[in-house]
């Protein structure tokens, strides 16, 4: 079997772009909408497939970004993170986030608002274990975000030898999995003479349905 080639970035932006975007295109479930077009994505081949940035606040309504790798998009959106950390404290205060991922490369971003649920344990536990052993191994040594005096403890850390016992250490206490359930999902298109579209969806908050709406460049 012969290994598909990756699209031209180039070939299929001009393309999006000359296309453009409505609603009917989209279809009625934004969830789905979203994986076909990350698909697109993931067709060029492009160096990081997964990232998104995510926004939280804190206790005083201060706001924080940061580059994350998005695990899986099913219902929701799923990430993985250590439970120490400061993005873990904020969503335990206000579990509400923002996901923004951006494609200039194809001419597209896609906002998400929405509700943070932790995922179960055995969710958790397998997302753990497909991760690469490098994550799993810092995860399972270090405090996320914690101040630290200087690299040797680093360095202490990438010396040390695996106990043959650990070689596959379960998920440790402080690595958390969360699902972002969304209520709003905004997908941008680039458009000739930059008249973008952007198709926004929200979801009914006594029905349930999603309803799109058209929002000005
Ligand atoms: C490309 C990229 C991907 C990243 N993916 C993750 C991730 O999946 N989970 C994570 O906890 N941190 C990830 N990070 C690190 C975060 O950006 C951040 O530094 C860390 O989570 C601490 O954030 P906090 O102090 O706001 O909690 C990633 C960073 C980069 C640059």
């Amino acid at each position: 079997m012969t290994e598909q080639s990756p699209i031209s970035a180039s070939k299929l932006r001009a393309r999006l772009r000359r296309e453009g975007v409505d609603a009917t295109a989209l279809g009625d479930d934004p969830m789905a909408a979203f994986q076909s077009w990350h698909a697109d994505w993931i067709s060029t081949a492009p160096f990081d497939p997964m990232l998104v940035t995510l926004a939280t606040v804190d206790d005083n309504g201060w706001p924080s970004v940061r580059a994350m790798d998005l695990v899986a998009a099913d219902q929701g959106f799923v990430f993985f993170t250590h439970g120490f950390s400061p993005k873990a404290r904020d969503l335990a205060s206000s579990p509400k986030a923002g996901l923004c991922f951006v494609w200039p490369e194809i001419g597209r971003q896609v906002r998400v608002t929405g509700h943070v649920r932790t995922l179960s344990a055995d969710e958790a536990d397998a997302g753990f274990q497909a991760l690469p052993n490098s994550i799993r191994n810092v995860a399972r040594l270090t405090k996320q975000s914690e101040v630290l005096p200087d690299r040797t403890v680093l360095d202490g850390w990438m010396h040390r030898v695996p106990d043959p016992l650990e070689d596959e250490p379960g998920r440790p206490d402080g690595w958390i999995g969360y699902r972002l359930i969304p209520v709003e999902i905004e997908f941008w298109q680039q458009r000739p003479g930059d008249f973008q579209d952007r198709i926004q969806y929200r979801r009914d908050v006594a029905s349930a349905a999603w309803r799109n709406q058209r929002l000005s460049p």
